[in-house]
């Protein structure tokens, strides 16, 4: 994992914090997640990247009235790479993407959710599927509808977009992707602390139980 020391091309437009929301891309090889990354962070579009660089990102930006700092890896696409398995583990988001034209990496996305799940025990991971490169609508091999269907049988948010030509859906999946995240750590902190409230009343249960027996 490169976040702490910088790695080349390390863009940091901000400062972190503790409490920064780490976001992962994943996706097959050359399906245009450094493109929507840089598209995402600079508004431009930069033809090609070295695929085998993995980098990172740190951004401060406004979601809805919050400030919110992000981490984002740009992972190279290699589920082989031995850094795949720690990145699964390291996120709190994961954008999952694939390209409209290229069917193999439509399919390639269900393996990687379940990964995911394995990896981290649970199917309440938050990711949004982003389908790339609707640009290329000429030569597309999977359906706006397939797309849809895909992210509600995995309960995710969707989003069609080319980091090619830009659009407001590019923002707007980094945005969801961060708000469903947020959402999920405010459920979690709740059920903790339900539990934790649950553990205390049960010990002064115990207590008051043998006080009054004794
Ligand atoms: N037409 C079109 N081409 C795109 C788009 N996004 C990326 N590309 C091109 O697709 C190729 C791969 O883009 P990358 O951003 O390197 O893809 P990647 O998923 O990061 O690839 P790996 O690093 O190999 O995993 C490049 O030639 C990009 O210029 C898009 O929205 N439309």
């Amino acid at each position: 994992m490169r976040l702490l020391t910088p790695p080349r091309g390390m863009k940091s437009s901000g400062k972190t914090s503790g409490d920064a929301c780490k976001l992962v891309m994943l996706g097959s090889a050359g399906v245009g997640k450094s493109a929507l990354v840089v598209r995402y962070l600079t508004k431009r579009f930069i033809w090609e990247y070295d695929p085998t660089l993995e980098y990172a990102y740190r951004h401060q930006t406004q979601v809805d009235e919050e400030l919110a700092n992000l981490e984002i890896l740009d992972t190279a696409g290699l589920d082989d790479s031995p850094c795949y398995e720690s990145h699964l583990k390291w996120g709190d988001g994961f954008m999952i993407v694939y390209s409209v034209n290229d069917r193999r990496s439509f399919d390639e996305v269900k393996v990687i959710k379940r990964t995911l799940d394995e990896i981290r025990k649970s199917r309440n991971v938050s990711c949004v599927i982003v389908g790339n490169k609707s640009d290329l609508d000429h030569d597309r091999r999977v359906t706006t509808a397939e797309g849809e269907g895909l992210a509600a049988e995995h309960a995710c948010a969707f989003f069609e977009t080319s980091a090619c030509d830009g659009g407001a859906e590019i923002q707007e999946a980094f945005h969801e992707l961060y708000r469903e995240v947020r959402r999920r750590k405010i459920l979690e902190n709740k059920s903790r602390r339900r539990s934790s409230a649950a553990q205390v009343k049960n010990v002064l249960g115990k207590m008051f139980t043998k006080i009054n027996s004794g």
